[in-house]
C-alpha cells in the first residue's frame, strides 16, 4: 500500500486532502485536520458537484463508505461493496507540513464555502458499517427509538470495550463440537502443507497474456456476447457487468466487462482478480479461463455457471426451495473452496468478500466461489498477519480486521460463519426492514441458539424436520467461525472436517426416521 500518499484536491477555493497513513485516511481541509463526518461529507459533496474526485478511485471508495448521500455514480457501482479506512486517532501533521508544496489550497481561505453546504443528516452508509463492526457482541441499547437506532449502535459499535468481546463471545456455549482453540492455530500452516507448485499452474505476470485456455481478441468477444446484448447480461457488481457468451467451439462463458468509465479507476481490481484466478484450480473456486485488456477494454473470461447465486436461491427467485441436505453440501463445498486458497493454493490466498451473492451453482447445487476482485495473497509463512485497508462486505466483515487492519485467513473464516447463518436461516446478514432486533443476523440467531430455539433459526420455507444435534452443531460451528477474535476461530480445513461429522449426524438421523 502506498502509505503517505497525499491526495489533494481543490473544491473551489478550499482546498481538501487525504493522507494516507497506515491508519487509514487522514482529511484535511485547507491544511486543518478534520474529524468531524457531517463536515467531511459536506465538503466532499461539494467537491463532487464540482465534478472534482470522482476521477480518484480510492477517495471515491472511502466517500461512498463515509457518506451515503453523496457520489452516487460510485454507489451506484459499488453495491454493496465496502472500504472502510477512516481514521480518527493518528495525527502526523509534519508529514503534512514536509509535502506542503503539494497543496494548492490557500489556508483558511473560505472555508466557510465548504461549511455552507454541509448536511447535519449522518450517513446511514457509514452508520450501517459501523454498526456491523461487532453486530452480536454488544450491550443493548439504552434508546430504541427509530430515529436513533444507528446511531446509537454507532457509537456502542466504535467503542465496544475489548473485554466485552471477550467476554461475550465466551458465551458461544462450550460444546462437544467446539474446536479448542489451538497454539499458534491462525498461523498459516507452513509449505509441507502445500500442494507442491506445479510450474504450469503459475504463469503469471510479464505472461499474463498466456493465462487460461481462451484467447479471444475484443472483436471476438463482441461476437460472442452478441455486443454485449442485454438478453445475455447475467448481472452486475463492482467491477462491472457479467454476461453469458458462446464461443465458437461451443463452450459457454462468463465475460466480466470493465465498464468503460471505471477502467481506469478499477485497473487494480481487475489485475488483482486475473492474478489471483490464475493461481487457483479447485471445482468449488470459479475458474479462470481468459482475459483481455487491449485499449480500453477490461475483461475477464471465466466458467459459466449456469444456477444463479446462492443468495437468489436462498431468496426463493429460483422456484425451488434449496432443502437440508443441499444446503449442507453447499457450505461443504464453499469451505473446501475457502480451504484450498488458504492451504493448498501456491501462495496463501484470503478472499475477503465471502458472501451469498458470491457463490455461485451449478444445475446439481454445486458451490463455486467467484468474484476475487478483493482477494488478497496472505501473510507468508513466517508472518501472522497482513496490514491492509479494509474491503468486503458489510454484514460479513471481521470486526478484528475492521479495529486492527490485520488480514489473516480468519477474516475468511469470520464471513463464512455468516454465511453459514445466512445458508441454514436464509436471512440477509443485515435486514434493515426487520423489527430492531432482528436487523442484524448474527445477534438475532445468536439470541435464539441461546434461548434453545434451534428451529426457529432455520428458514420457515424449509419443511424437513432437522435432528436437534445436527442444528445445535451447524449453528454452533457458525458461531466459532463469527467469534470476534481469530484466535477462537477455527480454520477452515477444521470447518470442513466438522461439517463431514455433522453431514455422517445428518445421514445417520435420516436413516433412522
Ligand atoms: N461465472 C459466472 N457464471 C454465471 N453467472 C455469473 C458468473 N459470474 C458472475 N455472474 C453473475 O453476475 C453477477 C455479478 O457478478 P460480479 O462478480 O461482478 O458481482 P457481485 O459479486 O454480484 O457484486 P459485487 O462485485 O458488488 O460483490 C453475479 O451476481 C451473478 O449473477
Amino acid at each position: 500500500d502506498d502509505t503517505g500518499v497525499i491526495r489533494s484536491r481543490l473544491c473551489g477555493s478550499d482546498a481538501i486532502e487525504f493522507l494516507k497513513s497506515t491508519d487509514g485516511y487522514l482529511v484535511y481541509i485547507n491544511r486543518e485536520r478534520v474529524e468531524d463526518r457531517a463536515l467531511i461529507c459536506g465538503a466532499l459533496d461539494f467537491c463532487l458537484a464540482n465534478g472534482d474526485l470522482l476521477s480518484d478511485h480510492e477517495v471515491s471508495l472511502f466517500l461512498h463508505v463515509i457518506c451515503d448521500d453523496i457520489s452516487v455514480p460510485f454507489l451506484q457501482r459499488l453495491g454493496r461493496k465496502l472500504l472502510l479506512e477512516f481514521s480518527t486517532n493518528a495525527s502526523i501533521p509534519h508529514q503534512l507540513a514536509r509535502r506542503g508544496q503539494l497543496l494548492e489550497g490557500k489556508k483558511n481561505n473560505n472555508f466557510s464555502s465548504v461549511k455552507d453546504k454541509l448536511t447535519l443528516a449522518i450517513p446511514g452508509m457509514f452508520l450501517l458499517c459501523c454498526t456491523l463492526l461487532c453486530p452480536c457482541f454488544r450491550a443493548k441499547r439504552k434508546d430504541p427509538s427509530e430515529h436513533h437506532v444507528l446511531a446509537n449502535e454507532l457509537s456502542q459499535a466504535t467503542s465496544v470495550p475489548s473485554n466485552e468481546s471477550t467476554s461475550v463471545s465466551r458465551k458461544v456455549p462450550g460444546s462437544p463440537y467446539r474446536i479448542p482453540p489451538s497454539p499458534g492455530s491462525e498461523r498459516v500452516p507452513a509449505t509441507p502443507l502445500r500442494a507442491p507448485p506445479s510450474p504450469s499452474r503459475f504463469l503469471l505476470s510479464p505472461q499474463l497474456n498466456r493465462l487460461g485456455s481462451v484467447h479471444l481478441n475484443t472483436n471476438q468477444i463482441i461476437k460472442a456476447t452478441q455486443n454485449f446484448s442485454p438478453s445475455l447480461r447475467l448481472g452486475e457488481g463492482g467491477f462491472g457487468t457479467v454476461y453469458k457468451a458462446l464461443l465458437p467451439d461451443g463452450q459457454v462463458v462468463a465475460v466480466k466487462r470493465a465498464k468503460k468509465e471505471h477502467v481506469s479507476a478499477l485497473r487494480d481490481e481487475f489485475s488483482n482478480e486475473v492474478e489471483l484466478l490464475a493461481k487457483i484450480e479447485h471445482r468449488n473456486l470459479v475458474k479462470l479461463l481468459g482475459y483481455n485488456d487491449k485499449g480500453n477494454e477490461r475483461i475477464i473470461i471465466t466458467e459459466y455457471v449456469p444456477n444463479g447465486t446462492l443468495r437468489e436461491h436462498l431468496d426463493g427467485q429460483h422456484g425451488k426451495i434449496l432443502d437440508f441436505s443441499q444446503r449442507l453440501e453447499i457450505a461443504i463445498d464453499v469451505a473446501h473452496g475457502l480451504t484450498y486458497l488458504h492451504l493448498y493454493a501456491e501462495k496463501t490466498i484470503i478472499h475477503r468478500d465471502i458472501k451469498a451473492s458470491n457463490i455461485l451453482l451449478t444445475e446439481s447445487y454445486r458451490a463455486k466461489v467467484s468474484d476475487f476482485g478483493f482477494a488478497r495473497f496472505g501473510p507468508a509463512a513466517e508472518q501472522t498477519h497482513i496490514m491492509t485497508r479494509v474491503k468486503g462486505t458489510a454484514g460479513y466483515l471481521d470486526p478484528e480486521y475492521l479495529q486492527t487492519y490485520q488480514l489473516t485467513p480468519k477474516s475468511d473464516v469470520f464471513s463464512y460463519g455468516i454465511l453459514l447463518l445466512e445458508i441454514l436461516s436464509a436471512r440477509r446478514p443485515v435486514d434493515l426492514k426487520r423489527d430492531q432486533d432482528e436487523r442484524i443476523l448474527v445477534r438475532w440467531a445468536f439470541n435464539l441458539y441461546n434461548a434453545g430455539d434451534l428451529r426457529g433459526l432455520l428458514d420457515p420455507l424449509l419443511e424437513e424436520e432437522v435432528d436437534e444435534d445436527v442444528l445445535g452443531k451447524l449453528f454452533g460451528l457458525a458461531f466459532q467461525c463469527a467469534a470476534p477474535t481469530r484466535a477462537e476461530r477455527p480454520t477452515m480445513k477444521q470447518v470442513g472436517e466438522q461439517l463431514w461429522e455433522i453431514r455422517k449426524d445428518y445421514g445417520r438421523n435420516r436413516m433412522r426416521v
